[in-house]
């Protein structure tokens, strides 16, 4: 479990993060998403005590990161895959890791398995690696202690399809088994494959947050028939917002209300749903346009 509270941090007059609040659950993966500049490092480097906070709190299974009896055992952290020492191989990384935490050499080999790192990889600089193979790592050395809890700052960078689709079983396995995951990303679809629960932040604060079912419900619902025109004039006949998108009408209001209409009027439908997405794209769509106005963005 994670808890932030009211988390403000300023540098100089600008404020970075700005009384955030929310919680990340065991069992679930928790998606921190937000434009670039939004505040997401900021607030990941204040829970791994990286950072000191202006005000507020961030606590990790009921603890400051700082009072934590090992926190390598209870938190894996990674927060920069090119921070890591350039000069070591990737098996070397992790044994010192490993030592440090006291744990098994054995326990490098199994994490090197897990995140899909080769022996003959493994034995390369790090300097040599590529972006997603130093994520990879990065992966690895945070899963090192078996902690109950996950903090990954953009993680999918660098990573090729396949790694995405790896990371993503990989968290998914690793809340299903009661672990915390919390990822950031600037992007809506990362986090959306994987989150159970999203909270979103722009120019320092929290603007949504839920279960990813709620964000990305809409109000909307999208419906398609062959006669287009005539749907859309009998549901504004019928006092319903309708609005044509590419080849449907996104219409305001619930599925079983459209589809009498369409039958009332002998119109048949080919398409009806909730117009899923809409309403979380569109307010990270706003977020990032705004952000890039203030000049922040990357
Ligand atoms: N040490 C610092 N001194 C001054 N300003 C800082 C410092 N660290 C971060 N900031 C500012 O705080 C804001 C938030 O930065 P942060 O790195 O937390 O954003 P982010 O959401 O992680 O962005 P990105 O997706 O680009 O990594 C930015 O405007 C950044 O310039």
């Amino acid at each position: 479990m994670i808890t932030v509270e009211s988390l403000t941090k300023s540098y100089g007059g600008y404020t970075a993060v700005d009384h955030v609040s929310f919680t990340a659950a065991p069992g679930r993966v928790t998606g921190f998403l937000g434009p670039n500049g939004a505040g997401k490092s900021t607030t990941m480097r204040i829970m791994a005590g990286l950072t000191e906070p202006s005000s507020g709190s961030a606590h990790i299974l009921g603890r400051r990161f700082a009072e934590l009896p090992n926190p390598g055992r209870e938190v894996g952290v990674l927060l920069d895959a090119s921070a890591q020492h350039a000069g070591r191989t990737g098996r070397e990384v992790l044994r010192i890791n490993a030592r440090l935490m006291g744990l098994p050499g054995s326990r490098v080999d199994e994490m090197l398995d897990a995140v899909g790192l080769t022996e003959e990889e493994s034995l390369r600089r790090v300097r040599n690696y590529s972006l997603g193979m130093r994520q990879r790592l990065g992966i690895a050395s945070a899963l090192l202690g078996d902690p109950e809890v996950l903090i990954l700052d953009e993680p999918a960078n660098g990573l090729d399809p396949a790694g995405i689709r790896w990371m993503r079983d990989l968290l998914r396995g690793f809340a299903d088994g009661g672990g915390t995951v919390l990822l950031s990303s600037h992007l809506l679809n990362e986090i959306e494959v994987v989150a159970d629960d999203i909270v979103v932040i722009g120019l320092g604060r929290i603007v949504a947050s839920g279960t990813k079912a709620d964000l990305l419900a809409s109000a909307e619902t999208l419906v398609r028939a062959d006669d287009l025109r005539g749907l859309h004039a009998a549901l504004v006949g019928a006092g319903l917002a309708s609005t044509p998108a590419d080849g449907a009408l996104l219409v305001s209001g619930d599925a079983g209300h459209i589809g009498r209409i369409a039958f009332a009027a002998g119109i048949a439908v080919t398409e009806l749903r909730a117009a899923d997405g809409a309403r979380l794209e569109e307010m990270f769509l706003e977020l990032t346009a705004s952000t890039a106005r203030e000049g922040n963005a990357a």
